[in-house]
């Protein structure tokens, strides 16, 4: 689907254009251009719309519907002159909200101060909260059960690697239950040293171990009546795991120090970057524990199992940004490509770092694939350099095969002069693209498992048929 930063509407030729000329100017640079009626082929170099001769409501919101969602959430500019005018800001017109009036002739800082405020209200108009986004089928799936479970009070275990959102699903849930005015408390099992996390899950009273000055609420409190987050589950110690346990079972607890028993009405979300059954399997989980706790597991794919989600994802990052003051970025479609060929190891997280840094280089531009970091052209490049001599291989007629190298065989020669041995060859290649996952996952193997698209297990006997594993410590 294209997409478009605006939609302009005006009938007149000269005047759309000098809109658009004008966006430009003002640091706007829409990059697309189509047209619904009378199309006007100078636009072509921009992303927006011009519109002709369409004189019925009806018909307006036909042409704008066919344009799919490209047009539905985009600002509208038109003459504040617009015979449309009334009829697109009326309460009933899908336009309403969306509209910014300029008057013609055009003055650049009226222009800049319309856009300014249609920006305000668009952006106002959305709260602060963050949006959880993707259409991708898997993320469809996770929003289902999300809608699912969010009625009822039963424990939900959100699985996913690091940077998928996990954190996100739990506000989805809590936002979406009973106990959507109540507090949603989210504490990181895994950053509180173990020492400190019983008091700062039950609180203390005071003078109850050196250092406690006075009496403190624990999270449970706090989360009263609405929902507790368990970040980094896997990481709890086995003896602070028995006393979660016996506060899920017996839905009470007391303060550390305290003597009085308080009851809890708390709903509880844990989630984990690990695979808690092979931590059961190790001695590190309590299996009555993963049991109470994943009642309703729920998985989160990892980004490069959802490309698709990317624009969106973008999209909304580009909306935080804007909230924040920053200018926003687009990346041309070679950027896009590049983006698709990574592997995402940090995940949605690494995706929005990105946006952020490329906001602040390239404010209200556009990034092209060359000027993305490194990392994210590498792969693009071997990719582009395998496909034109896979193309230059398959655009060569077999009769013209003189006898001598074929350039694409010579782009892809891998054969030394004196042969090589195939096997050892292919081991080579294989340690180091391992290796070379095992880096990108930050030495996680089940990270770089699903990189090589591969069962955990697997990997794990490549590591010591290859004897990797001490490459894994250092
Ligand atoms: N589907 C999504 N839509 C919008 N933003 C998202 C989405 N998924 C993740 N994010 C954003 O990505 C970042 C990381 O998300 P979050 O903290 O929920 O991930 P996590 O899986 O809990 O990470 P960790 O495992 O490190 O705790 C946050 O800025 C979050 O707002």
């Amino acid at each position: 689907m294209q997409k478009f930063d605006f939609l302009v509407i005006e009938s007149d030729q000269a005047r759309a254009s000098s809109v658009l000329s004008a966006l430009h100017f003002l640091g706007y640079r829409p990059q697309h251009a189509a047209s619904c009626d009378g199309v006007d082929e100078s636009t072509h170099a921009w992303r927006a719309v011009y519109v002709g001769s369409i004189d019925d409501m009806a018909e307006a919101e036909r042409q704008f519907a066919l344009l799919g969602g490209a047009a539905a959430h985009v600002p509208v500019l038109l003459a504040s002159d617009s015979p449309w005018l009334e009829r697109f800001s009326a309460p009933a017109s899908s336009f309403a909200a969306r509209i910014a009036t300029l008057a013609f002739p055009l003055r650049y800082e009226k222009m800049a101060e319309a856009m300014r405020n249609l920006y305000a209200r668009l952006l106002g108009g959305q709260s602060g909260a963050l949006r959880f986004v993707g259409n991708s089928t898997p993320m469809v799936r996770v929003n289902a059960l999300i809608r699912q479970v969010a009625p009822f009070d039963s424990s939900v275990l959100v699985l996913g690697e690091s940077g998928t959102g996990k954190e996100m699903v739990a506000r989805a849930i809590h936002e979406q239950s009973p106990r959507r005015d109540k507090p949603f408390v989210a504490i990181n099992c895994g950053a509180i040293p173990a020492e400190l996390l019983e008091s700062e899950l039950f609180g203390h009273e005071k003078g109850s171990f050196t250092g406690a000055i006075s009496a403190r609420k624990g999270r449970f409190e706090m989360a009263e009546g609405g929902t507790l987050f368990l970040d980094e589950i896997g990481d709890m110690s086995l003896p602070m795991q028995v006393k979660l346990l016996r506060v899920l079972q017996e839905r009470a607890y007391e303060r550390i120090g305290g003597t009085r028993t308080q009851r809890c009405d708390v709903r509880i979300i844990a989630a984990t970057h690990r695979n808690l059954e092979q931590s059961i399997a190790n001695g590190q989980f309590r299996e009555d524990l993963f049991y109470r706790l994943s009642v309703f597991p729920l998985e989160l794919p990892a980004l490069r199992e959802r490309l698709e989600d990317l624009p969106t994802l973008i999209d909304e990052f580009n909306l935080r940004l804007a909230r924040r003051g920053l200018g926003v970025v687009r990346f041309s479609a070679g950027a896009m490509q590049a983006l698709r060929a990574h592997a995402w190891p940090g995940n949605v997280r690494e995706l929005s770092n990105l946006v952020e840094r490329m906001a602040i280089l390239f404010p209200h531009g556009e990034v092209r694939s060359s000027e993305l970091p490194e990392k994210y052209r590498c792969r693009q490049a071997a990719d582009e350099a395998r496909g034109a001599a896979l193309l230059a291989l398959m655009e060569d007629e077999p009769q013209s095969n003189d006898g001598g190298v074929h350039p694409a065989d010579e782009a892809l020669r891998l054969l030394p002069e004196d042969g090589l041995d195939l096997k050892d060859h292919l081991a080579d290649i294989e340690v180091r693209l391992i290796r070379q996952a095992l880096d990108a996952a930050g030495g996680v193997v089940a990270h770089a498992a699903r990189l090589l698209h591969m069962q955990r297990t697997t990997l794990v006997e490549k590591l010591r048929k290859y004897g990797l594993q001490n490459s894994l410590a250092a």
